[in-house]
């Protein structure tokens, strides 16, 4: 193989994408997926496996593995974190009397080593159901996941407020995975 030949699959492969998208059951996954590829967005079942799902994004091709988040299917999470790029947490912004089970869920997630040093995107999904606290909601989480440990805010990690239904927030969130 020449050098041309093997700079230009490189090259390729930077743009590859893998992503996985992970939060608690009812969190929105799914439906933020049928968002991006711009399909109907009503009457999703839960999702008892995974799904991968191929889109391109500027100049990147996403390669989005979504799982499910049931309490059942969460032992299996493991099996999808190598050679990830990026991890999508969705956090669903409306119920937060879930907020506590989020937080052990994703703690232990961070805790293993394939996922150290990926680029972690938090979405504070469904804000179309909520009028107020947001902003606490976000410096909520970001204390008590400790973020500003994990790296610079920007670089290694963000939260951005989004809803899978009017489609807000889901464009700058690719737009800061693939940046
Ligand atoms: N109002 C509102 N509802 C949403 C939003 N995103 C998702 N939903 C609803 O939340 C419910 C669950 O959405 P899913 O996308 O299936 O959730 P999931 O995270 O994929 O769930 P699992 O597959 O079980 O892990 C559905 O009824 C969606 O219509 C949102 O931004 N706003
Ligand atoms: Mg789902």
């Amino acid at each position: 193989m020449g050098l041309l030949t093997v700079i230009r699959k490189q090259k390729m492969k930077d743009r590859e994408l893998r992503v996985l998208l992970l939060g608690l059951d009812n969190a929105g996954k799914s439906t933020i997926v049928k968002r991006i590829l711009n399909q109907p967005t009503a009457s999703l079942t839960p999702t008892m496996g995974f799904e991968i799902t191929s889109v391109s994004f500027g100049e990147h091709n996403l390669n989005i593995w979504d799982v499910g988040g049931q309490q059942t299917l969460r032992s299996f999470w493991f099996n999808y974190f190598d050679q990830l790029d990026a991890l999508v947490w969705v956090i669903d912004a409306s119920q937060l009397d879930r907020l506590h089970e989020v937080f052990r869920e994703l703690y232990t997630v961070l805790q293993n080593e394939r996922v150290h040093g990926v680029k972690l995107l938090i979405l504070l999904n469904k804000i179309d159901l909520v009028n107020t606290g947001l902003e606490d909601l976000t410096s909520t989480v970001i204390k008590e996941l400790e973020l500003d440990s994990y790296g610079p805010r920007e670089e290694k990690w963000q939260i951005i407020q989004c809803s899978a239904i009017t489609g807000e927030g889901i464009h700058q969130g690719l737009e800061w995975l693939t940046s």
